[in-house]
């Protein structure tokens, strides 16, 4: 009713109708930015320099000019502060289009990314909408992450055969629907990450799900399609205040609850199956032992609304929203690196993925029986997948938060944000910030080789542990892929760092190694380029590659 008398009056008075919303924007913006505290310096009084802001006409509706302008240049600007600010040990900020940002300087991390949630809590709640594009209790209760970050990674060395076998029948399943007939030569066409993400989703749901339900297409598409919906819807949600998102959210969600109901429809008889084995009291050691059975018992202990199975499947489907995309984005960025830097490699040299190759052969002989234990051994893997990870980023920022304290929180250089900002710090411009990183634009596979600290047995150093002022100066650069430090931002930092890591790196380990164990990849000239959209880089998911089984002759040919 409300929302067809809008529409109504913006059709008959079009003109009148503009200038009402513009109006009624000035006010709005006029009187939350009066009342709304500022970010300051409590000595100096000085306020973060805002960036992006336009040169021209700056009286005219700067705010939301730069919000608009934040689609396509929130990187540039992101440079320009992490240039211009925090290295001098300043906060800079930015109106994008979901809100005002306050990017602080890197020594800030030390001291907020083990705050407790009653200090300063994970934005990603908004950044995401997660009451709206997954639900009520994913946002009130993230017992998932627990979850994936003990009893997940405690089982890595026990699911590896099963990644091995998932990963081998899904390429071989995948690779003659997606690829084009191979030609005279053996080269067929294919657009990677279209083959990249539907084993990844396999492969993980496998560790997730179970066999039952991993090979089922229909529930695969279905969360795939959701993962990809949950950015989009939202962003777009994120641009409306926060007051309409009652109403607003529910419609913009209505393509992601109809993928849910897809998706329900295939985990629900294996829920409830799961449910029954529980009441009637089948010992533990006899359920099944997967990340879905560890779900449910969890919901069940909750009890009430937590144990229905709309809320557990929408559980399975977060946890599969936050390790799919991102594991196949790696995964992706890498064989294109593989394939981009071989063009680079000068005649009679090893080209990158004859390095991995002969690594791979070296540490898991025929018949090439991988294991956790031996997949740490690893090191030129590691270190280009690292490095891989570095080059392919996923967002200008990380550790976003909000400061949810009362009193607000003060850094140690005494700069005070009030109860409500939103703050951050720079991921991209300190990944590629020359005093850290040598020739840090250029890919160097070699950069977090570490195989000469660790004595070479694979033994001394265990890649699960944390790096700590004790242990700090004997590692070199970074350990593995998967270590954390304030120089290495792709998996977050602190107690939000990503639980789900260690999972990933082994995922990623093992598909590396099939691929090059079976698949050849024809040089291609460039990285195929990416492209940034507010906050996220965008990576390129249209790219063909060629690629060539490898026969006993071409085996032969290396
Ligand atoms: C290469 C692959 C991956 C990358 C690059 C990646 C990256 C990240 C990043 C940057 C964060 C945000 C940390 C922060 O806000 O400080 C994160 C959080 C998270 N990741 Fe990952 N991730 C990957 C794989 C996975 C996998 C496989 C899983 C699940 C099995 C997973 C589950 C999660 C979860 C649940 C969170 C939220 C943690 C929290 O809020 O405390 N991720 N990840």
């Amino acid at each position: 009713m409300i929302v067809q008398t809008v529409i109504d009056c913006v059709r008959d008075r079009p003109t009148e109708s503009i200038l009402s919303i513009i109006i009624l924007y000035t006010i709005a913006s006029t009187i939350s930015n009066y009342r709304k505290p500022k970010v300051h310096h409590l000595t100096t009084g000085e306020t973060p320099v805002v960036i992006g802001l336009p040169k021209s006409y700056p009286w005219f509706f700067p705010k939301l000019r730069s919000r608009f302008a934040s689609f396509k240049n929130v990187y540039a600007w992101m440079d320009e502060g992490y240039n211009k600010y925090s290295k001098n040990g300043k906060p800079f900020m930015i109106y994008a289009i979901d809100g005002d940002m306050v990017v602080l300087p890197p020594p800030v991390l030390g001291e907020i990314k083990n705050l407790p949630a009653s200090i300063v809590d994970i934005r990603a709640l908004e950044t995401l909408a997660v009451r709206y594009t997954f639900d009520n209790h994913v946002a009130t209760d993230m017992f998932h992450i627990p979850i994936i970050r003990k009893d997940l990674t405690a089982k890595l060395a026990s699911v590896t055969p099963a990644i091995v076998e998932e990963l081998d029948l899904s390429f071989k399943h995948y690779i003659p629907k997606l690829a084009t007939k191979p030609d005279e030569k053996g080269w067929q066409t294919v657009t990677m990450y279209d083959l990249i993400i539907k084993v990844v989703a396999r492969t993980s749901h496998r560790v997730f799900i179970g066999e039952e339900l991993c090979r089922e297409e229909e529930y695969l598409d279905a969360s795939i399609n959701y993962a990809v919906m949950v950015f989009p819807t939202s962003m777009l949600l994120n641009c409306f205040p926060k007051f309409l998102w009652p109403i607003i959210g529910p419609i913009l969600s209505i393509p992601l609850k109809r993928l849910r109901r897809k998706a329900r429809k295939h985990l629900e008889p294996v829920i409830l199956k799961r449910i029954d084995l529980i009441k009637q009291g089948v010992p533990e050691s006899e359920r099944p032992n997967d990340l879905m059975q560890w779900l449910i018992e969890a919901s069940l202990v909750r009890g009430g609304a937590f144990a229905t199975i709309d809320a557990i499947a929408v559980r399975v489907l977060t946890v599969a929203f936050a390790a799919i995309h991102t594991t196949s984005l790696s995964g992706c960025n890498t064989i294109y690196d593989l394939a981009w830097l071989a063009s680079k490699t000068q005649p009679g040299e090893q080209t990158p993925s004859e390095m991995l190759r002969e690594e791979i052969m070296r540490v898991f002989p025929p018949p090439h029986e991988f294991n956790k234990r031996y997949m740490q051994k690893l090191y030129n893997m590691d270190a280009f997948l690292k490095e891989s990870v570095r080059m392919g980023l996923i967002g200008a920022i990380h550790s976003e938060r909000n400061v949810i304290a009362k009193e607000g929180f003060t850094t140690a250089a005494g700069w005070h944000l009030p109860r409500g900002t939103q703050f951050t710090f720079s991921a991209r411009a300190r990944m590629e910030d020359e005093e850290i990183y040598e020739q840090a634009k250029e890919h160097m596979y070699t950069r977090f080789y570490r195989g000469d600290i660790s004595g070479g047995d694979g033994n001394s150093l265990d890649e699960q542990e944390e790096v700590t002022q004790q242990n700090e100066k004997e590692r070199k650069l970074d350990r593995y892929m998967v270590t954390v430090t304030e120089d290495y931002l792709a998996f977050g930092q602190g107690i939000h760092s990503c639980p789900g890591r260690f999972f990933a790196a082994l995922e990623l380990r093992t598909l590396i190694s099939w691929w090059l164990l079976h698949y050849d990849l024809k040089p291609m000239a460039e990285r195929p380029p990416s492209f940034q959209f507010v906050w996220i880089d965008i990576m390129n998911s249209e790219a063909k590659m060629q690629i060539r089984a490898r026969s006993i002759d071409n085996k032969q040919e290396d």
